[in-house]
């Protein structure tokens, strides 16, 4: 038992119909316990598309029963003699999607880790649910009351940022911010943020925060252009209904961020948008895969097409500093977290304007004897 007086308890996806609001409420064995964990108890937990294409078991098989959620906000309960980052109990942290790394601790030399890149560890990434901790133990994610994590991987979050546009940050948020400042961002880049959800409407708020002055978001519809527009985004384009568009966009912007998360789009046509020796950063995971690429765009305008992956504890802390310092506030929706899979079929009806935070309505910061 994880030898505690709190039950681990969440929502538990037993096999691909989970993605269709079939989660299950149940307890959980976290890993065991280790002296470098923590004990979270949680507080609010975002949705994230990732959480949808892991349940229906889109990328690949989920080893179910999977207990969704990366972008975990919560009071530290328990904390071990060995703790990292001077966390203790009380502080208010979060968990993005990695919750462990190999941080070159094996017998294999992992040079990434050294660098302290952890998010692109090669020897043994932990994704915060549907993975495997060094020690064995299986990873559950944040649709819970609790939740046990290495603490390298929990960040203390500001006072100034609410637990509920913490949560949000802590993947879509930093899987937007990181890729963003890494390609130099700022002023005088002309930016384009194709897709507008929980990644995309992070994508357009940190290009401005950033200090880019000609943000333009690439939608099917133009349903969004009010939203975009308030965001900061400085134009919109609507392919869908603007058989036009290219051709008055053919070559005008600096960096390309595609956050869609299916593949029916016209990618190639969304690399013509770059001017000479533009970057174009893929961060959605469509479950089928990307389009045929055509070559055109590559060759006549030396595009560089490329991808990135979430952040790491840093660059998440770096994001919260922007976010405090540029009063960066996401666009959510706190939903109980009772009503999971209901929010996860809203979710996938397109209804998030632009973040759902499922939130524990009975928490109290102090942890509770059961
Ligand atoms: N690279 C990473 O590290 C990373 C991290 C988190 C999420 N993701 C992925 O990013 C994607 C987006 O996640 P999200 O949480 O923002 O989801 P979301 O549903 O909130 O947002 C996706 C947006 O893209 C739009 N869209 C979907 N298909 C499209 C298409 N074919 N053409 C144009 N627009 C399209 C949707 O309408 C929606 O507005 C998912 O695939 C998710 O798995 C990647
Ligand atoms: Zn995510």
């Amino acid at each position: 038992m994880s030898g505690t007086d709190y039950k681990f308890e969440g929502w538990l996806g037993l096999d691909k119909s989970s993605a269709e609001g079939n989660m299950v409420w149940g307890e959980f064995e976290p890993k065991t316990w280790e002296e470098t964990d923590i004990d979270i108890k949680i507080e609010c937990c975002g949705i994230c598309g990732s959480d949808i294409h892991t349940l229906r078991s889109g990328w690949g098989p989920t080893q179910y029963p999977c207990c969704a959620g990366h972008e975990v906000v919560g009071t530290v309960v328990r904390a071990g003699t060995q703790v990292e980052g001077g966390i203790k109990v009380g502080d208010r942290v979060g968990v993005g999607a990695q919750s462990d790394c190999c941080r070159n601790r094996t017998d294999k030399e992992c040079k990434i880790c050294a660098e302290g890149k952890y998010n692109y560890c090669r020897v043994h990434h932990v994704g915060t649910y549907n993975g495997v901790y060094l020690n064995g133990g299986k990873s559950y994610g944040g649709y819970a009351t609790y939740q046990r994590v290495p603490s390298f991987f929990a960040v203390k979050i500001p006072d100034e940022i609410p637990s509920s546009f913490a949560a949000p940050m802590l993947c879509a948020g930093v899987t937007t911010y990181a890729p963003l400042k890494f390609h130099g961002v700022g002023p005088g880049k002309r930016v384009g943020v194709i897709g507008l959800g929980g990644l995309g409407h992070f994508g357009v708020m940190w290009a401005k925060a950033l200090g880019a002055d000609h943000i333009i978001c690439i939608s099917r519809s133009s349903s969004k252009k009010e939203d975009a527009l308030a965001m900061g985004a400085t134009g919109f384009i609507a392919t869908a209904e603007d058989p036009e568009w290219l051709a008055k966009n053919r070559s005008s912007l600096d960096v390309v961020l595609c956050t869609a998360s299916s593949s029916d789009m016209p990618f190639n046509e969304y690399l013509s948008l770059l001017d000479l020796d533009g970057i174009f950063i893929q961060v959605g995971a469509p479950d089928e895969g990307l389009p045929q690429i055509q070559q055109y765009a590559l060759i006549f305008n030396r595009i560089k097409l490329t991808g990135s992956l979430i952040g790491s504890p840093e660059d998440i802390r770096d994001m919260f500093r922007l976010a405090v310092e540029k009063k960066v506030e996401p666009w959510v929706k706190e939903i109980s977290m009772k009503d999971a899979n209901q929010a996860i079929l809203d979710f996938e009806a397109g209804k998030p304007r632009y973040r759902y935070v499922l939130k524990n309505e009975d928490y109290t910061p102090v942890a509770t004897k059961l």
